[in-house]
């Protein structure tokens, strides 16, 4: 026996309750539901007790009082010894072994796997594990070693599960009906083997069935109702006591006795609480048990949060310092690595996804729009036919003095090319408007009929030019600009042929091409390229959000589902503690984001070309980062969110406003001021802008514009981090 344990119980009490009081709810709630009403229980070591009550009467709730993982508002409970949930008391933890009601366990395990999965977090030595593995799959008749718990039926399910409780051999085994959906036969076996086990060794079990009968071949019984013990005694006692035949029968008179079953209220609790330590094998009990009672109102209302008794401080430290071994770390880590490559939606999801996403932006954002038609009305010429016949076009009379221009539009519809947009060819104005209000082209260009003529005259006469040749020297454009992006595109693309149709003229005409141009030069750009694409501007705030949020969709899928399907809770009553759950799932999750991040580099490095001016490992550093804030925001979620779709809302629900505002889409310049104020808190607002200036400017870590960036993720992790303990202690 461990010499760290209190020794205040008696050596031969395996479980000791007193006076146990437990509701849910809120501490001054009126309504909130006792569920332990002042119960007072005992279990010796080397035998079974059978906790045997109505559904909803509270003995799951008990049991889980019992494990460690929940705690009594007041009373006292002693488990081998120590109080559960406190270091030194091995509880929870490889002392005891647990079936919960639920089958709770990992269902990409084999039922091998299962096994020694529990077999290492409770410290066993494989050939330990190797020895009891056959011998429980001989008891319970197990299916074969390869089967996927999942595919197992809901009898083998439970089977695996009991056999996961008992493989370590534990002082104290707690099985919440482990018998429900097995076949007599198999049922009856596994009561011998317990009765054997109890009778040659001091394990002690406590089991709860609702096939009353069976729990005949219990050492002790207490039938439970409404919070408390109304009996509590050897099956033939019970009998003999009521003078029934059948332990159904007795516990059916006892009911009527007790009246409707209705939650016990305070009146009558203590006459209870009598009934419940008179039928008691020790009377010692009775005395705290009593006394507790009487105080039990102010007791209640006292303690933590919901008045709860909690774990002393300094035991979280102890558990710190000491938290893990190699061998429950590596059986931790194998079951994640496990539950992931064996969901091939779920590999799928983590490994190609980012993949697809990467690729869908770089081939559908930022290229030139392509296959537009715009309309062409040319009144100078009688037939666009003209415009074909190259000699027409492209010959008139030039000296040092005189350029006579003929029918120039022609030279420009024929810069215009269909890179740019389609021409469709119009005889009258009114034939292209109307075509452009039904959307058939995206709008037209109208020569006058003496275009060429107004140029000439505008371009020789300039001060004495006609007033209409002014006008009738334009090219007048009618766009529809119900679409942005496409307006922009033909603006730039009209711009940039008009100048190189005017240049062109101007060369023909032997006149500096300068005069063609606006005195405004764009010079060699600071950063970046003349001709540099939205990709570029968007590509660091596409792959931030993706980082980020699978990280989050991951977390609170796997941390909700593993609640869910108590598989947490198993692992740990198995003695595994919260943190190294946690920071199992952190290595797992690093590892996966590790992989994304540099599949997201290489891609759009060899793929797409996309430009890096700076150093990887400063882009690649701030994307782990943000993926870990995600992971912690995903762990947030989880904790405050019950179902599965109340986390997917919530995630989904955050990632559209985080888009819209984090200035990926538009830049945040274009913001209302406070808007901004409100973006840069976002988490990849700022580190948006850092990752793009490592990008495009090549700037280093020194910079504060990029040194900024893993400030704002780290002021986000610290501050997630914060609120999942908050969280952590408020739904605890
Ligand atoms: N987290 C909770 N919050 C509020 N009420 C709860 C909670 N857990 C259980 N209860 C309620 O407490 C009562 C006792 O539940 P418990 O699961 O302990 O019963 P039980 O005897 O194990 O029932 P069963 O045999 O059907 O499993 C039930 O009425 C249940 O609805």
């Amino acid at each position: 026996m461990d010499p760290e344990l209190p020794q205040n119980g008696s050596k031969m009490t395996a479980v000791e309750v007193i006076s146990g009081y437990k509701y849910y709810g809120k501490a001054k709630d009126p309504n909130k539901k006792i569920v332990l009403n002042h119960l007072n229980m005992s279990v010796t070591r080397g035998s079974i007790y059978g906790l045997l009550g109505a559904s909803g009467c509270g003995k799951t709730t008990l049991l889980s009082c019992i494990v460690g993982r929940k705690f009594l508002n007041d009373g006292e409970i002693s488990v081998l010894g120590g109080t559960p949930g406190t270091a030194g008391s091995g509880v929870p933890g490889p002392r005891i072994g647990y079936m919960p009601q639920d089958i709770a366990l990992v269902e990409e395990f084999t039922i091998k796997e299962t096994i020694y999965y529990f077999g290492r977090i409770y410290g066993m030595s494989k050939e330990k594990i190797r020895e009891r593995y056959k011998l429980l799959k001989h008891l319970l008749e197990l299916p074969g070693d390869d089967r996927y718990v999942g595919n197992c039926s809901g009898g083998q399910q439970r089977r695996v599960s009991f056999a996961a409780a008992m493989v370590h051999e534990p002082e104290l085994l707690i099985l919440d009906e482990p018998t429900v959906g097995l076949d007599p036969l198999l049922r009856e076996k596994i009561w011998q083997y317990l009765v054997e086990t109890t009778s040659t060794s001091k394990m002690a079990v406590i089991i709860t069935t609702h096939y009353i009968e069976e729990a005949k071949q219990a050492g002790c019984i207490g039938l439970m109702r409404n919070g408390i013990l109304l009996a509590e005694d050897t099956p033939n006692n019970i009998l003999e006591r009521f003078s029934c035949t059948s332990l159904e029968e007795a516990f059916l008179n006892l009911c009527q006795r007790h009246g409707p079953s209705e939650e016990a209220d305070r009146n009558t609790h203590q006459t209870q609480t009598l009934r419940a330590v008179t039928a008691a094998p020790d009377i010692k009990k009775a005395i705290p048990a009593l006394a507790t009672a009487t105080t039990e109102k102010k007791s209640a209302e006292g303690g933590g949060l919901f008045g709860e008794k909690r774990k002393p401080i300094t035991d979280t430290i102890k558990q710190l310092v000491s938290f893990t071994t190699k061998r429950r770390m590596n059986a931790l880590l194998s079951k994640n690595f496990l539950q992931m490559v064996r969901q091939p939606a779920g590999m799928v999801f983590l490994f190609l996804y980012p993949i697809f996403q990467l690729v869908s932006f770089y081939i559908a954002i930022g290229g030139n729009p392509k296959g537009l038609r715009i309309g062409i009305v040319n009144d100078e010429l009688t037939n666009i036919r003209q415009c074909f016949n190259e000699s027409l076009i492209h010959t008139y009379y030039t000296d040092d003095y005189e350029c006579d221009l003929y029918k120039v539009s022609c030279r420009f519809l024929e810069k215009l090319n269909r890179s740019i947009a389609i021409q469709e060819y119009y005889d009258t104005y009114e034939d292209a408007y109307r075509d452009a209000r039904k959307g058939k082209i995206v709008g037209f260009i109208h020569f006058a009929e003496n275009f060429t003529e107004s140029l000439q005259d505008v371009r020789d006469n300039v001060r004495d030019a006609d007033d209409g040749s002014f006008i009738m020297s334009e090219i007048k454009v009618h766009l529809d600009k119900s679409d942005q992006q496409i307006t922009f595109f033909l603006e730039k693309k009209l711009l940039q042929t008009y100048r190189e149709f005017a240049e062109s003229l101007m060369s023909d005409c032997r006149l500096p091409t300068q005069l063609a141009n606006i005195p405004i030069t764009f010079e060699t750009p600071v950063y970046g390229t003349f001709d540099e694409e939205f990709t570029d501007f968007m590509a660091p705030g596409v792959v931030m959000t993706m980082i980020f949020f699978l990280a989050t969709l991951i977390t609170a899928t796997i941390f909700i589902t593993d609640r869910l399907e108590g598989v947490w809770d198993r692992t740990i009553v198995a003695g595994i503690t919260a943190l190294e759950l946690l920071l199992a799932h952190i290595i797992t999750q690093t590892s996966i984001m590790l992989l994304q991040c540099l599949e997201i580099v290489l891609l759009a490095t060899f793929l797409f070309d996309a430009q890096n001016q700076g150093s990887n490992i400063t882009v690649v550093g701030l994307l782990m980062l943000l993926g870990f804030a995600g992971m912690l925001y995903g762990l947030l979620i989880s904790i405050f969110c019950d179902a599965q779709s109340t986390a997917n809302f919530m995630a989904t629900g955050s990632f559209y406003p985080m888009i819209i505002l984090c200035g990926i889409l538009w830049p945040l310049e274009g913001m209302p001021q406070y808007l901004q104020y409100v973006a840069y808190c976002f988490p990849f607002t700022i580190p948006s802008i850092a990752v793009r200036n490592v990008l495009t400017k090549g700037w280093s870590i020194t910079n504060s514009q990029v040194y900024m960036g893993y400030g704002a993720v780290g002021v986000w992790i610290i501050s997630l981090l914060l609120l999942c303990l908050l969280g952590l202690k408020i739904k605890r």
